[in-house]
């Protein structure tokens, strides 16, 4: 096993407050392996903002240690902080460009930052548009940009100091859903590319499908699920699962109930579930379903609808077959 290039351990952040303090982070560990693609998600107000901000410095964790590619930036004084901060690159849902600036400046300005001599400057601009794929609009202002064009600057911008570790807060959140694709594949491609490993900040599912190789559910500041991806969603009753693998809500009739059965086929052949539907007779039906394959994982769940005094039977039939089902409704 290599070193995590992202560890965090029993990370605490607590904001007072008059009346009861706000626990925003409630002893976070999280391990994200080199090369990585992990993402984070949980409702609003879950703490995923404060993370990165605990991850960055950008604020203070009360306690609790941040990690990034072998060094503590938790005991770092701020002069220190700020170079060790260049190992981190940022990408935001909104960019922020310098409107003044060509896209080619934008990407200039934090080597000029870092200090990075002009004739150097311009061949890792070059090198860093063709990376993003905008080598033709290094002479474009920002305002003459589309949305995804802006997020491919932003990406380039965030690469400019070659970090270890990129974070994306929101990266997609304000685009439509086929520029979506392209952003997360190119930052898929840029992992496989360069190595890099990647945290991803969503509230969309799709983008952990999309793109994730492992996942964290946060919830009230604590670590609520956390796996693979190819893991979570074969597992029983994860609340990731269901979220990933989302099946519609149904009109319920009169004295009916919904059993929701979930399996992956690396245990139980879709037949055999099937069979044990159609042992329980016409009473019963699948009024929904989605079989796909997941990272790697064929998994599927089914909402079946049927009377409410057959549902022992279904469970037990079910339960037999070796599938995991309960009554939802
Ligand atoms: N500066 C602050 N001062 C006081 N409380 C804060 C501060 N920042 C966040 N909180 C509280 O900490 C908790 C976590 O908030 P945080 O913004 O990290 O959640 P989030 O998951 O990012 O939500 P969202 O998806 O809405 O951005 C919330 O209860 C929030 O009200």
């Amino acid at each position: 096993m290599t070193e995590p290039q992202i560890q965090l351990r029993a990370l605490r952040k607590i904001y007072p407050a008059k009346g009861a303090d706000v626990v925003a982070l409630d002893g976070i560990d999280l391990d994200v392996p080199r090369g990585a693609i992990h993402g984070i998600v949980g409702r609003s107000g879950a703490g995923k903002s404060t993370l990165i901000r605990c991850l960055t410095l950008l604020e203070r964790p009360t306690s609790g240690t941040v990690t990034i590619d072998g060094q503590e930036l938790s005991g770092l004084p701020e002069a220190k902080l700020r170079s060790a901060r260049r190992r981190i690159g940022m990408v935001f849902q909104h960019v922020n460009l310098l409107d003044s600036r060509t896209i080619a400046g934008n990407v200039a300005y934090p080597l000029e930052i870092a200090g990075v001599p002009r004739a150097q400057r311009a061949s890792r601009v070059a090198e860093l548009l063709e990376l993003v794929g905008l080598a033709d609009r290094a002479d474009a202002y920002p305002a003459e940009l589309s949305g995804g064009q802006m997020q491919r600057v932003g990406i380039a911008r965030a690469l400019a100091t070659e970090p270890a570790v990129l974070l994306c807060d929101e990266p997609t959140s304000a685009l439509d859903s086929a520029t979506t694709r392209q952003i997360l594949g190119l930052i898929r491609d840029l992992r496989d590319r360069l190595g890099i490993t990647v945290l991803i900040i969503t509230h969309e599912m799709a983008v952990v499908r999309e793109i994730c190789d492992s996942v964290t559910l946060l919830g009230h500041g604590k670590v609520v699920e956390h796996g693979a991806l190819g893991d979570v969603v074969g597992k029983y009753g994860s609340h990731l699962a269901r979220e990933l693998i989302p099946v519609p809500d149904l009109p319920l009739g009169v004295e009916r109930s919904l059993v929701e059965v979930a399996y992956s086929t690396d245990d139980v052949a879709t037949h055999v579930v099937l069979a044990a539907v159609a042992a329980l007779g016409t009473d019963a039906e699948i009024a929904a379903g989605t079989i796909e394959t997941l990272a790697g994982r064929r998994v599927g769940r089914l909402q079946i609808d049927l009377p409410d005094d057959r549902v022992e039977e279904a469970l037990s039939r079910l339960h037999s077959a070796g599938v995991h089902a309960e009554v939802t409704r």
